[in-house]
């Protein structure tokens, strides 16, 4: 059956990117009996700008319609004075929440031929293999933002709110992943803090008898963030809140040696899911062929594994980008001062050669 899947390039580098994953996915298809359809869609500022809208009805239809949605990145200095109805983040995480995609799936592992590219040494990162579950339809990125005049100056309020079912529903995810991996994981919050991250703790506690096998500690995210860099291979799976999950994955890409390299899959309990790096669409490098796409191929994997259950065929694409590292293909972000430089395209060559 020909599946359909919305592409958004969005903005920056996410259309450089996301054409790679798409050339990736054709070179997929030629190689197997799949069939996939590509179906384009504005995200973002380049929604605002020819659709006046960051996230449109039509783009909304058409994810609607589809068997998976690809993104690239959205964002940019040219909006970033816009009212806050008018950003093209607002367009993310308004398709988050209209197609229920409570939880995105943020996996960092380390790449053996880039042991070396990490700011951290070899012997910390070399075990890597994380996989960070980050709420995304709650919290503060979905709470009141608002300011006021208050004593002759503005004050700004922004709100952040969990219910017991959406920390439920996160965590049932987190050990439900647990059970196929090393059955651990670490629950990171705030709770000598936050009313929020209390709440999290206790519903994680209860859950914890449904799943007898998995070992389940509790962190505070200031530590976490510490541990992550001293030690990164004693996690597993990381369950955490949108904001936590959020800044903890940027920092978890440098485990692996760049921010280019780490995909996404944002999935509900059902309906269609969202594939995507976690990188933003890095205006300093955009429109130069130099972005590195392998977080966006690597999401093209994920698409096929979650979205279609096409396991061998998403294995394919994380062999090949496996050995187009190994063969040496290196975008500046992962590049050692005497090594050569490949282009966007030539390291989106290399993975689709690599496939073959
Ligand atoms: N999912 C999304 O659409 C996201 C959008 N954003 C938006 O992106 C815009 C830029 O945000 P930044 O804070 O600069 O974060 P960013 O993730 O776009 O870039 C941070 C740094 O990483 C580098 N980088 C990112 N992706 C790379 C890749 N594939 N290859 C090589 N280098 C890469 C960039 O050049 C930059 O130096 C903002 O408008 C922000 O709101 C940020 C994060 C996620
Ligand atoms: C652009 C933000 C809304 C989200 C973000 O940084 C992310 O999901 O990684
Ligand atoms: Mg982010």
């Amino acid at each position: 059956m020909v599946k359909k899947i919305a592409v958004l390039p969005g903005d920056g580098i996410g259309p450089e990117v996301t054409e790679a994953a798409v050339h990736i996915l054709k070179a997929v298809a030629k190689n197997t009996n799949q069939q996939f359809e590509f179906h384009y869609g504005n995200i973002g500022g380049v929604a605002i700008d020819e659709e006046g809208d960051p996230f449109p009805s039509s783009t909304e239809e058409l994810c609607k319609s589809s068997d998976a949605v690809l993104l690239g990145a959205v964002g940019g200095p040219k909006w970033d004075q816009n009212e806050p109805a008018l950003r093209p983040e607002k367009g993310l995480l308004a398709m988050r929440k209209n197609l229920g995609l409570f939880a995105n799936l943020r996996p960092v592992k380390a790449y053996g031929p880039l042991l070396d590219s990490s700011p951290l040494k070899r012997e910390v990162v070399e075990d890597v293999d994380v996989l960070i579950m980050r709420e995304l339809t709650g919290g503060i990125y979905f709470g009141k933002h608002e300011r006021e005049q208050v004593n002759g100056e503005w004050q700004a309020l922004d709100t952040l709110t969990y219910s017991e079912s959406e920390i439920t529903r996160i965590a049932k995810k987190a050990f439900e992943a647990a059970k196929l991996r090393d059955q651990r994981v670490v629950s990171v919050d705030k709770a000598n803090v936050l009313e929020s991250s209390r709440l999290w703790r206790e519903v994680v506690d209860r859950m914890k008898t449904d799943y007898p096998d998995i070992t389940v500690e509790h962190m505070l995210v200031d530590n976490a963030a510490m541990q992550l860099i001293h030690g990164p291979s004693q996690f597993d799976v990381i369950l955490t809140e949108n904001m936590f999950g959020d800044i903890l994955s940027d920092e978890a890409s440098m485990l692996t040696g760049s921010l280019g390299l780490l995909p996404s899959a944002s999935l509900g309990d059902q309906g269609v899911g969202l594939f995507e790096p976690i990188h933003g669409s890095a205006p300093d490098i955009s429109g130069q062929n130099i972005a590195n796409p392998l977080a966006a191929i690597a999401s093209a994997a994920m698409l096929l594994k979650y979205g279609f259950e096409m396991e061998d065929e998403a294995k394919a694409i994380d062999d090949a980008i496996l050995k187009a590292l190994e063969a040496g293909y290196r975008t500046k972000d992962i590049a050692t001062e005497q090594g050569a430089v490949s282009t966007t395209t030539e390291m989106t060559e290399a993975v689709i050669k690599a496939l073959r």
